[in-house]
């Protein structure tokens, strides 16, 4: 059982259009609206690869509802916390060439009786679990160690904790010892206070987070694929995709491909699996997560050898 902890789901809807004009009106060619938030996304990809996995998640308002209905039918245990504002709901504007821009909102201010509710259904769940995954932003009332106050609980419970966050929330996290943690390109070059323009950048990066309590550390780069920083060493891959279709949730489906790999594989296991997943995510619409008849294995390249001087892509970030 893999469980996953989202503080601050969401309803994602996805709007396609021709290319996006500041100012002006634009029609959508097409949309979809998809249960939403980094660990819902988690979960849903586990469950199309017929994995067991429980979210848990605040459930309040009209959208809170819309999300609970669209998640019912996916396979996934929901635990749902009553709260008393409404989930929010995000925006992803995807134009033809897959450039995607997000609007994400803020979220409903929960209660510290919220926070409590919410911190101990994760942690009631992820007893007996083998891994706990705890992502995406915080909502507001959270506070900024909610995930660190999840990792004593997660290990006297013998269950790995992986923290997918970013800013003062990811930096508190570290503190507390997270089994892995999975920054994005822009997330981890925040997290160390510098740019990354190169592999080399981003190894140096990820051994600076695992230097200040991470076990490991898996980035993901967009095009560039990602990087696995342990106490093995760090290894890289990546997974070309000629047209992505929306990247919204490649992130979340790598990290549940990482977090499928079976318990004891060796790094390099783990990250192909990862990569597939990711990649396969990029090739559907909205953030839809991959099914198995999805995945692409042969397009995933590990490197036996990393090139510290390579330059990363120039992202649109
Ligand atoms: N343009 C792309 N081409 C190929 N793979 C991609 C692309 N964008 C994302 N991916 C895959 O998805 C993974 C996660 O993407 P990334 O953008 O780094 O994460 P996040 O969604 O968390 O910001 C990458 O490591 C890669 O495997
Ligand atoms: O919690 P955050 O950081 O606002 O992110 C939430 C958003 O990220 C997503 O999980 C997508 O994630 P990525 O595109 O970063 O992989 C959406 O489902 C959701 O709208």
């Amino acid at each position: 059982m893999i469980v996953t902890l989202t503080p601050n789901p969401s309803l994602d809807r996805t709007v396609e259009v021709p290319a996006l004009v500041r100012g002006a009106v634009l029609r959508a060619r097409g949309g979809r609206v998809d249960p939403g938030g980094k660990g819902v996304n988690v979960s849903r990809a586990l469950a199309a690869h017929g994995r067991a996995t429980r979210a848990v998640v605040p459930v309040g308002g009209a959208e809170g509802a819309q999300l609970a209905a669209l998640l019912a039918p996916l396979g996934i245990e929901v635990h749902a916390v009553p709260v008393t504002g409404a989930v929010r709901a995000n925006v992803a504007v995807v134009e033809p060439d897959g450039t995607t821009t997000k609007l994400n909102e803020l979220g409903p201010c929960l209660s510290g009786d919220e926070v409590e509710a919410l911190l101990a259904a994760a942690v009631a769940s992820a007893d007996g679990a083998s891994w706990l995954a705890a992502c995406g932003s915080l909502p507001p009332g959270a506070p900024v160690d909610l995930y660190a106050r999840l990792a004593e609980a997660a290990h006297s419970a013998a269950t790995r904790l992986v923290v997918d966050s970013s800013g003062p929330a990811l930096l508190a996290a570290l503190e507390a010892g997270p089994d892995l943690v999975k920054p994005n390109r822009e997330e981890l070059a925040e997290a160390v206070g510098r740019p990354l323009g190169t592999l080399g950048d981003v190894v140096e990066a990820a051994a600076e987070l695992v230097a200040r309590g991470a076990g490991a550390v898996l980035a993901s780069l967009g095009a560039d694929g990602a990087v696995l920083v342990g106490p093995d060493g760090a290894t890289y891959g990546e997974s070309r995709v000629d047209r992505p279709v929306s990247t919204v949730g490649a992130g979340d489906a790598m990290l549940a491909g990482f977090l499928a790999a079976e318990a004891g594989a060796p790094a390099a296991t783990a990250l192909a699996s990862a990569l597939a997943w990711g990649a396969a995510a990029t090739c559907l619409p909205g953030s839809r997560m991959p099914a198995p008849h999805d995945l692409r294995p042969d397009a995933v390249r590990l490197h036996e050898r990393i090139d510290p001087a390579r330059p990363l892509e120039e992202q649109p970030r």
